[in-house]
């Protein structure tokens, strides 16, 4: 194997029971900084509802929902309408698209204000997602750490999720590993995260 192919290979972030690509950061700052402007003015950002034992909870963290259709999407025992999407979100789609060699259809947008948001343990393998689909991962703002802990075993991994980078979460990652966003006090400026996503079962 060449130096080349060697540079060229995609590692895993996981050790087992699922595949993780972290690409690091694939726009340049500027571009980067633009996308994060762009998103935080023209995406319409709502509190995220969710129903937490029984209980109506709203929270800080924003978040939105767009498609290729009005799809309707339960998580957190809550049915949301998909938007239209919009020509940078489009765009983004596109270029994810083609770095991560999957196709998405929808995708869940996450605007955390600063290091007292975050997102706890969970995974992504609602029903309404394809199984085993691959879900893409793009930063722009803050860097933020996104960790991951197998359901079983406990063991954990964390990665640095940097301004303008993409990470693909495939395979069995979300049957086997949980995934967060933990709070930080060291962080005091917006991150917004976009997990482009394949919705089935219309
Ligand atoms: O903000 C992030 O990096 C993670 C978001 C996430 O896990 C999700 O939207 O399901
Ligand atoms: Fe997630």
């Amino acid at each position: 194997m060449s130096l080349f192919d060697l540079l060229d290979t995609e590692v895993n972030v996981l050790p087992y029971d699922g595949v993780v690509i972290y690409y690091g950061t694939i726009f340049s700052k500027e571009q980067a900084s633009y996308y994060l402007e762009r998103l935080l003015s023209a995406i319409e950002w709502r509190n995220d509802e969710a129903i937490i034992f029984g209980k109506l909870v709203t929270t800080k963290r924003k978040v939105a929902w767009y498609g290729d259709t009005s799809f309707s999407y339960t998580y957190s025992n809550i049915t949301k309408t998909a938007l239209l999407w919009t020509p940078e979100l489009l765009l983004l789609k596109k270029i994810v698209e083609e770095k991560t060699g999957e196709v998405y259809n929808s995708c869940l947008l996450n605007l955390y204000h600063d290091g007292n948001e975050g997102m706890a343990w969970h995974s992504d393998a609602e029903k309404d997602l394809k199984k085993n689909g691959a879900i893409a991962s793009l930063s722009f703002g803050a860097v933020r750490k996104f960790s991951f802990k197998h359901k079983v075993n406990k063991d954990t991994v964390s990665v640095m999720l940097e301004h303008g980078s993409l990470l693909v979460m495939k395979g069995t990652t979300q049957t086997h590993w949980l995934h967060r966003l933990p709070p930080t006090k060291r962080v005091y400026t917006a991150r917004v995260n976009l997990t482009f996503r394949f919705i089935d079962h219309q």
